[in-house]
């Protein structure tokens, strides 16, 4: 059973102004509050735990220390950042996080003026932080900007450019390293070992050394308060540290737990120092909750949970997930083909990648948040024969779009794109949602661009791709679970560019590309029903275009309806191409394109905003009749 924590002393903070008045000796008490509050919060709503459980005390110093909103605090990926949200006047809505209409699971510029900058993707923070300094600076101002963001974000390369600038700049930027040696799984690459070694203490000056520096940079006031906050956490960091030959004053490590550390270091570095400075502080993902800390991925996403045992809830499923689909049928093919390997940018348990890294380790590479060198280096793999399978989220491939036009598609490189997260993803909203992959490859000469209709097209599709040498090839699918269908043994080669038709009629045809296929069967029923007989095709391939088949349906009916699950530019441009240069639309066909709505849409249940989008069965239907002048109502009734 979970009630309400006792939390008389954040009770008297509703804006960090409160949190200011309150008396330093009070700060651990109400990090504490806080804590409780988060965790009973996410319990209602699941959502990202770990990472703000590690970030409480860190963030309780900052709103203390600094004068936010003027001072400007940015959370790189913003998934940390539920306990920002309770203390900057968010509180009364904490429960409503990540449901319709609530609270964004991220930091959101329309949200609060506590969020200067809107964050999912990660590693944005040095750059967006930068920019607000040169700004600053540019107009005469004297707020400080302060960027907050992990180890598992300093992996990708945006990080490495910002912070070439900052250094070049020598702009006054405050960057907080959130080292909790977690990213979503453990993370990998030399950076974090790097970390580590500075975190364990093995690259440390002397104090003398240390003193020195810190006085050159922040001038006096640079008291031994804030020597004592380093020197009691491992020791000093050296000169010459990566950091610092990139320009920026190098603080660290410091317990990012320990308040009396925090405090006296922040403020320092508040009222002294010029240029960039990075903070480097130690968290524990997950700190603080029992569950949390013993977990292998320390709660980072959680479902509604029970408090007092940790358990999570789990909706009965009838049916695989479509990524366990994927991981199983890859590695079923690998089996058979010793040159497939795969590749994940940081995502090795949303891929299912964690699965075939268990059969294969030697053929499995995490390579970090790094999704454009995830692509070319997928790229020189297939240079090398290889058979790589780049299995990057829809969202997350849209950081990697050169190197998927210029480093891939132009060379005819045969890398297979397996594109989770394909469509609408629920709860993370807008800036997690698979809309556009479909549009931006597709447009791309000599692309084969998939949709997988159910969990055993998705098994073909990991076959097809696995056979097709003959360049670059994509295959969607969605978050969720597949829809039950019995399933092959093993996957069937596809024939390229060919659609199937499920059910043959004589008026309407409904042309689906991806899993919408279950509802247009269904709009088929309502349809039969009012007595127009229906055609359901699965066209599998938006590139190359069945194109005996678009023809086929535009001259044997009425109305064609084409039904996807992504942005206006995608499968139904490349329809609607064909049949204008074929002169089909000039004999009275009426083609109805439904796609995603042309706005980006906020967080809410699937199926709500599959009906929202008229991209469900009643959509359908209503763009069936409404094409037939029917009346909807009437026909309904
Ligand atoms: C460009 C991009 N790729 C992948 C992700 C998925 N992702 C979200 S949080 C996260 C791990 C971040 O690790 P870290 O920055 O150390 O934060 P922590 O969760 O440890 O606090 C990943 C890989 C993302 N948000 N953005
Ligand atoms: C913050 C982030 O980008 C990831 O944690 C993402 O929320 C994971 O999404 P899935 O739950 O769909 O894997
Ligand atoms: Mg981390």
């Amino acid at each position: 059973m979970n009630s309400t924590p006792d939390t008389p002393l954040l009770d008297k903070v509703r804006i960090p102004a409160d949190l200011r008045a309150l008396d330093e000796s009070e700060l651990p008490q109400l990090a504490s509050e806080l804590r409780a509050e988060l965790i009973d919060a996410v319990s209602h709503t699941g959502g990202h735990l770990g990472a703000g459980l590690g970030v409480v005390e860190l963030t309780v110093a900052l709103h203390y220390v600094f004068n936010t909103p003027e001072d400007r605090l940015i959370w790189d990926v913003g998934h940390q950042a539920y306990p920002h949200k309770i203390l900057t006047g968010r509180r009364d809505r904490i429960r409503t996080l990540r449901q319709e209409g609530g609270l964004s699971g991220f930091t959101r510029r329309v949200e609060s003026k506590y969020d200067p900058f809107g964050a999912a993707h990660s590693s944005t923070s040095i750059s967006a932080g930068l920019g607000m300094a040169m700004g600053r600076d540019l107009s005469g101002g004297r707020n400080n900007v302060i960027a907050v963001i992990g180890d598992g974000a300093m992996s990708a390369g945006m990080a490495y450019e910002a912070m070439n600038n900052a250094g070049a700049l020598n702009a006054r930027l405050i960057v907080i390293l959130n080292d909790n040696d977690m990213s979503i799984a453990p993370p990998t690459g030399a950076m974090s070992a790097y970390l580590a070694r500075l975190a364990s203490g093995k690259a440390y000056l002397g104090l003398r050394d240390f003193g020195k520096k810190l006085t050159s940079y922040l001038g006096k006031r640079a008291d031994s308060a804030i020597t004592r906050a380093v020197e009691h956490a491992r020791g000093y960091v050296t000169g010459g540290t990566l950091f610092e030959e990139m320009g920026f004053f190098h603080i660290g490590p410091i317990d990012g737990h320990n308040l009396e550390h925090l405090i006296p270091v922040l403020k320092n570095v508040r009222d002294n120092g010029d240029g960039p400075i990075l903070i480097h502080v130690v968290t524990q993902k997950g700190k603080g909750y029992a569950p949390a800390e013993a977990a292998a991925d320390k709660y980072h996403g959680v479902n509604k949970f029970d408090v007092i045992t940790g358990a999570q809830a789990k909706a009965p499923a009838n049916a695989p997930s479509y990524t366990k689909v994927f991981a199983e049928s890859l590695i079923q093919e690998a089996r058979e083909d010793d040159r497939i390997v795969a590749i994940t940018a940081a995502m090795p348990s949303g891929t299912g990648l964690d699965l075939f890294g268990q059969v294969f380790p030697a053929r499995t590479f995490d390579v970090g948040i790094a999704e454009q060198h995830a692509v070319t280096f997928a790229a020189g793999l297939a240079t090398e024969g290889y058979k790589p399978f780049a299995a990057i989220y829809s969202t997350f491939l849209q950081r990697a779009y050169d190197q998927v036009v210029h480093d891939v598609a132009i060379q005819k490189l045969p890398v297979r794109f397996p594109i989770d997260r394909a469509g609408f993803v629920g709860a993370d909203g807008a800036t997690h949602c698979g809309a556009f992959d479909t549009t931006f490859l597709a447009t791309l000469p000599g692309f084969v661009v998939m949709a997988a209709a159910d969990e055993a097209e998705l098994r073909h599709m990991v076959r097809t791709a696995a056979s097709y040498d003959d360049g670059p090839i994509a295959f969607r699918y969605p978050r969720g679970n597949g829809v039950g269908v019995d399933m092959p043994q093993r996957g069937s080669v596809l024939e390229i560019g060919k659609g199937r038709v499920l059910k043959e009629g004589t008026k309407v045809a409904l042309l689906s590309f991806g899993t919408r296929l279950q509802d247009c069967l269904l709009a088929a029923e309502e349809l039969g029903a009012a007595g127009l007989s229906t055609t359901v095709a699965d066209a599998r391939f938006a590139k190359p275009l069945d194109e005996d088949l678009i023809r086929r349906l535009a001259r044997s009916h009425e109305v064609l309806v084409t039904v996807e699950e992504g942005a206006v530019g995608g499968f139904a441009s490349h329809v609607l191409h064909f049949l204008a240069h074929e002169g089909l639309l000039e004999n009275g066909l009426k083609v109805r394109p439904l796609v995603l709505p042309d706005e980006f849409t906020d967080h809410a249940k699937p199926e709500k905003m599959y009906a929202d989008a008229g991209l469900d069965t009643t959509g359908i239907v209503r763009t069936v009749f409404a094409a037939l002048g029917h009346d909807v109502q009437a026909q309904r009734a």
